[in-house]
């Protein structure tokens, strides 16, 4: 469905170094990273709305570079803020995006206005937070995108909503042939539903894997700081407190006491990696 090859990117003063990963149909991708770490620009160049230095991207294999029309209508593209003329109403808000789709479902979109309680002649601008997301959600889900995108979308929204939107995308995924990619970093919400993660660190990719590899391979180890010590060739970082020390390695095979190794959460990942480049 979705193929990236050795995309970079060079601003200047950031780059995003070569990144490739594929997506197939019927998955959800997360993209994980520390603030700044180029997750933003990789959605960006995802949707085409900026142009790779060096790579290609394939959707259903072909470059969207040279077929941005059909790869425009096939995907739906949720932020973190709905940037539309706030003292229109969403009424007019359906209108302006239904032109841009072929394939616009008025009545699917009703039905998601119905149910996320969204009235028709409210005004943009007093939409909650939650309900701006929700309308560029309905607008995401109602001209048959195959490829959903979302970035940052559930940044400052309670653990209710996060949990309902996650729920909505695994429904649009049950036939299987839709793909999501979200960029985030509350990566609680990843643990749940993405089938695959793609960790990026200062504008590299660390992997792009499945959620249980990275399960089997990532995991942290406490000890004391002589302990650690032993250990500290193969640690990928390590923190070290007046109690106890503990690092992240990949991979348990060191004949240490399985109590004291446990698997690294997501956020267990990004901190270590981030910390070691100063980023804590
Ligand atoms: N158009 C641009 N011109 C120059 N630099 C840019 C541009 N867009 C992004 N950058 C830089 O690229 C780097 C990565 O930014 P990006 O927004 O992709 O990171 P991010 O991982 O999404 O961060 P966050 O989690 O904070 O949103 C930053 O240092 C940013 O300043």
């Amino acid at each position: 469905m979705l193929r990236l090859e050795n995309i970079s990117k060079k601003f200047d003063d950031f780059e995003l170094k070569n990144i490739s990963f594929h997506l197939e149909e019927g998955f959800i991708m997360g993209i994980i990273g520390p603030n700044g770490s180029g997750k933003t620009t990789l959605v960006k160049l995802i949707m085409n709305l900026l142009q790779a230095d060096e790579g290609k991207i394939y959707f259903q294999g072909k470059d969207i570079s040279e077929n941005p029309k059909e790869f425009k209508e096939n995907i739906g593209f949720v932020y973190d803020n709905l940037y539309f003329y706030e003292n229109l109403k969403v009424k007019d808000f359906k209108n302006t995006v239904s032109s841009f789709y072929s394939k616009f479902d008025s009545d699917k979109f009703d039905n998601y206005l119905l149910r996320f309680k969204i009235d028709k002649n409210t005004k943009i601008k007093n939409l909650s937070k939650g309900q701006n997301i929700k309308l560029m959600l309905a607008n995401a889900l109602s001209h048959d995108a195959k490829l959903l995108i979302l970035d940052e979308p559930t940044s400052g929204l309670d653990p209710i909503f996060r949990k309902e939107m996650i729920e909505i995308l695994q429904e649009e995924l049950e036939n299987g042939d839709k793909s999501v990619i979200i960029s985030t970093h509350i990566t609680q919400d990843l643990s749940r539903a993405a089938d695959y993660i793609t960790f990026i660190n200062n504008g590299d990719i660390v992997f792009s894997q499945d959620k249980d590899t990275i399960n089997e391979n990532y995991k942290i180890i406490k000890g004391s700081k002589e302990e650690l010590d032993i250990l500290d060739s193969v640690l990928i970082n390590r923190k070290d407190t007046a109690y106890y020390s503990e690092g992240l390695i990949i991979d348990n095979n060191l004949g240490v006491d399985n109590d004291n190794i446990q698997n690294a959460s997501l956020e267990d990942i990004i901190y270590y990696y981030g910390k070691e480049l100063g980023n804590d």
